[in-house]
């Protein structure tokens, strides 16, 4: 079975679609990469996979069960799938214990989690009394990182975790979420602009560019693609952020 399963998805915001039919897949265990020039709907789609904005169009199957139109963050929450959005989601005003607490699964299980998440980053021990609103974009992003994997998700969606962060800073976190998933079964899902230093730790990756998938393959594949990870940065673009969800598509060559 496959822990997400998106067949012909088209997503936006309001009546605006920014790409569509899209087919995504992420099974048991995979790191999987989505990268794409600047607007073209990398977000919008994470959002719309974890249940923050509906699909235009099309069906998203997450750990067996389908979506629906209305999709429920909160539903999936339960369920196993766990968003890192892009401005890191933190209680600014609280401390590092205090984010870490809110993640747990339960008091009982909760303990043990809380130290293997704090073995895997342990320069957060050091900071647990400390504001969330005070650490540094690094930090932060470990923090942000560690409350999502306490949770032991199935399924973990990542919006840019390198943004701000230093290379070094933003390889150790992926090389880290690597190493965690796999010990506790976690799937991932990532959007990344940093497209060499994903690829180091993706299995697949799928690249977006006017509006849709452009290319969908293995790491080793799209790093032997030149033309492709040009188009990453040269910006492919956001060709079909036009027009409602069932008007036409636009042309490719767009
Ligand atoms: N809340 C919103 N309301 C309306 N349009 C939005 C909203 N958020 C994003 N957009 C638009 O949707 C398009 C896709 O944005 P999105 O953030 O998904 O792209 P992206 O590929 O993640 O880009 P980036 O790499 O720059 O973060 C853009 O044209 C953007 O301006």
């Amino acid at each position: 079975m496959k822990i997400l399963e998106a067949r012909g998805l088209s997503v936006g915001h309001g009546d605006t679609t920014v790409a569509r039919d899209l087919d995504l897949d992420v099974a048991p265990g995979e790191i999987v990469g989505i990268f794409g020039p600047n607007g073209a709907g990398k977000t919008t789609t994470l959002l719309t996979l974890a249940g923050c904005l509906p699909a235009h169009a099309g069906t998203v199957t997450a750990l067996g069960s389908a979506l629906g139109r209305s999709a429920d963050a909160r539903a999936l929450a339960r369920r196993g799938v766990r968003l890192v959005p892009e401005d890191r989601g933190l209680f600014r005003q609280l401390t590092v214990r205090e984010n870490l607490v809110l993640g747990l699964p339960g008091r009982s299980a909760g303990k043990s989690a809380l130290n293997e998440t704090l073995d895997a980053l342990p320069k957060l021990r050091t900071l647990l009394s400390r504001r969330a609103g005070l650490l540094s974009g690094g930090e932060q992003q470990q923090l942000a990182l560690a409350r999502a994997l306490l949770g032991r998700p199935k399924l973990l969606l990542v919006d840019e975790m390198s943004q701000g962060l230093a290379p070094t800073i933003a390889m150790g976190l992926l090389r880290m979420l690597k190493v965690r998933a796999a010990e506790q079964g976690t799937s991932v899902l990532l959007v990344e602009q940093h497209v060499p230093m994903a690829l180091d730790v993706v299995d697949r990756a799928y690249v977006f560019g006017h509006g849709r998938i452009m290319f969908a393959g293995t790491a080793a594949e799209l790093a032997g693609s030149p033309d492709v990870l040009a188009s990453v940065y040269l910006g492919a673009g956001d060709g079909s952020a036009t027009g409602p969800a069932d008007g036409p598509s636009p042309s490719p060559d767009k």
